[in-house]
C-alpha cells in the first residue's frame, strides 16, 4: 500500500506547486459517468485547464461496471489516476488498501460544512476524509404522463397498484414496468419495500435470507411472471431506455443519471415519482459519487486544486443545470436555477429519505453474490427461496463470524 507523500508546508515538496504559487503538472482524471454526462464533465475539466496553463489534464471515461477494479490494478501498479470518480461505496475500500490520499487539511476539501451529512457521510474512512463529495443520488419511478393518461391510470404508489394496472396498459399495447434484472441495486426498492435489508451491520448479521428478502425475491419474480414488467438479465441499461423512450414500457425505476437522456426522449411527458412501495414499506436506496485522490499522485497541489473546482459550489450549480445532477452542497440547493429545477425539487427530498447502506468496506462486495442470484432466479434456474439463500450464504463467507 502507499502512504501519502507528506506534503510540505509551502507544497513544494508534494510537487504541483510553484514558487509563484501557480500551479504545474497533469492531473489524470478518471471519469466513470455516462455517455451524456460525460460531455459535461469533460467540459468542466476543459475549463479548469485553460484556468491553469501549468496544468494538463488528461480526461479518461471509464466504464463503470470495471471501474473499481481497474482503479485498483492500476494503484497497484502506481499507475493509477491522479483523481478518480469514486463511487460512494468503494471510498472505504479504497481507503482501506491506502490507495486514496488523506484529505483532511489540503486544499481538496473547501467549506467542509457545507457537505449534506448524507453525501459528506460517504467519505470517511477510520475518522479521515479520502474523498470529496459530487453528486448524490437515489432510485425513482420514472413514468411516461401520456400513456398512464391514455390507460387511465394514477401514478402508481404500490407495486400492487403496479399489478393491478396492467390490463389497462395491455388494452393500449404497452406494459406496466421494466425491472432490471443485470444490476443488483435496482433489487433494493423490493427488499426495502418488505422491510429487509442485505444486512443489520450493527448486529453483524446476514438479513438478506430471511423471510422480508425472501419475499422481496418472490415480488420481483410475481412482477415478471404476472406480465406486470419486462426485465432482461443483461444489457438492462440499454434496453431499458429504449423500451421506456419507444413507449414499450409506461414506467421505469431510474436515478438522476438518467433524467438527461429520459428528458431527451419524452421531453414533457416525463414524470417522476417515489418508488412504488411493496408488502411492508416504500425506501429507496441511497447511491452518489465522490472524488477520490491518488495516494501517490505526483503533483498533489495540481490535483487538490482540480478537487476544489469541480466540487466547488460553482461547477456544482453548472452540473445541475445542464444535467439535473443532485448537488451535495447545501448552498447550491439555494441557487434560484436549482431550487426551480423540477427534477431537483422532486430527488431532493427523495435522497434525504433514502436508505442509507453500511459503510463498511466489503460494502461494494456485497452486490455481485446479489447479482448472480437475481440472474439464477430470472432465468428459471432458482426459486425466490433459493436465490435469497444462496445470496446469505454468499455473504457470510464474505463477512467472517457474522451470523
Ligand atoms: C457489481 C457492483 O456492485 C457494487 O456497485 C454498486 C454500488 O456500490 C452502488 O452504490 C450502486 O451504484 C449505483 C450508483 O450509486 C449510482 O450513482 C448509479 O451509477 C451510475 C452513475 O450515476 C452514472 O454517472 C454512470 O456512471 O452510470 C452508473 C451506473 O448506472 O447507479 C449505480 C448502479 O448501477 O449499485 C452498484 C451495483 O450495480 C460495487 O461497488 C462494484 O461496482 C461492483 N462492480 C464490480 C465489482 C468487482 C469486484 O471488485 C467485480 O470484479 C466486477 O466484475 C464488478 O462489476
Amino acid at each position: 500500500a502507499f502512504v501519502a507523500t507528506a506534503c510540505g508546508s509551502d507544497g513544494d515538496e508534494a510537487g504541483g506547486g510553484g514558487a509563484d504559487g501557480e500551479l504545474s503538472g497533469t492531473v489524470t482524471f478518471w471519469d466513470t459517468s455516462n455517455e451524456t454526462e460525460a460531455e459535461v464533465f469533460e467540459a468542466v475539466a476543459r475549463d479548469f485547464e485553460n484556468m491553469h496553463p501549468g496544468v494538463t489534464v488528461d480526461y479518461v471515461n471509464v466504464g463503470f461496471d470495471d471501474a473499481q477494479n481497474r482503479f485498483k490494478n492500476a494503484a497497484a501498479a502506481n499507475e493509477a489516476p491522479d483523481v478518480m470518480r469514486t463511487e460512494v461505496a468503494w471510498v472505504a475500500d479504497f481507503a482501506s488498501l491506502g490507495y486514496l490520499y488523506p484529505l483532511d487539511g489540503t486544499a481538496a476539501v473547501e467549506n467542509q460544512e457545507d457537505f449534506l451529512d448524507e453525501a459528506w457521510t460517504s467519505t470517511q474512512y477510520e475518522g479521515e476524509t479520502y474523498a470529496v463529495p459530487q453528486v448524490t443520488d437515489t432510485l425513482a419511478l420514472f413514468y411516461n404522463k401520456s400513456l398512464l393518461t391514455e390507460a387511465g391510470v394514477e401514478v402508481p404508489q404500490s407495486l400492487d397498484e403496479i399489478e393491478q394496472s396492467q390490463a389497462a396498459f395491455e388494452d393500449i399495447g404497452t406494459t406496466p414496468l421494466y425491472v432490471r434484472g443485470d444490476d443488483p441495486y435496482w433489487f433494493l426498492p423490493f427488499l426495502y419495500g418488505e422491510g429487509g435489508d442485505m444486512v443489520d451491520a450493527e448486529a453483524h448479521e446476514v438479513t438478506i435470507d430471511d423471510e422480508a428478502g425472501v419475499a422481496a425475491f418472490s415480488r420481483m419474480q410475481e412482477l415478471v411472471d404476472s406480465g406486470a414488467a419486462i426485465t432482461d438479465t443483461s444489457d438492462g441499461w440499454e434496453n431499458m431506455m429504449s423500451a421506456f423512450a419507444d413507449g414499450d414500457v409506461a414506467m421505469m425505476i431510474n436515478g438522476p443519471w438518467a433524467i438527461a437522456d429520459a428528458t431527451a426522449a419524452l421531453g414533457e411527458d416525463l414524470g417522476v415519482a417515489a418508488v412504488p412501495a411493496g408488502g411492508q414499506a416504500q425506501a429507496a436506496p441511497l447511491g452518489g459519487w465522490d472524488y477520490g485522490v491518488y495516494a501517490g499522485t505526483p503533483d498533489a497541489d495540481a490535483s487538490f486544486e482540480f478537487v476544489r473546482y469541480m466540487s466547488s459550489a460553482e461547477t456544482q450549480a453548472r452540473i445541475t443545470g445542464e444535467l439535473s445532477l443532485l448537488p451535495t452542497r447545501a448552498s447550491v440547493y439555494e441557487e434560484p436555477s436549482v431550487a426551480g429545477n423540477e427534477m431537483v425539487q422532486f430527488f431532493k427530498p427523495a435522497v434525504d429519505v433514502a436508505h442509507e447502506r453500511p459503510w463498511i468496506p466489503q460494502a461494494q462486495s456485497l452486490f455481485e453474490p446479489l447479482q448472480i442470484s437475481i440472474e439464477a432466479m430470472l432465468t428459471g434456474s432458482a426459486s425466490p427461496e433459493e436465490a435469497a439463500g444462496d445470496t446469505g450464504d454468499a455473504y457470510r463467507e464474505l463477512l467472517e463470524d457474522w451470523q
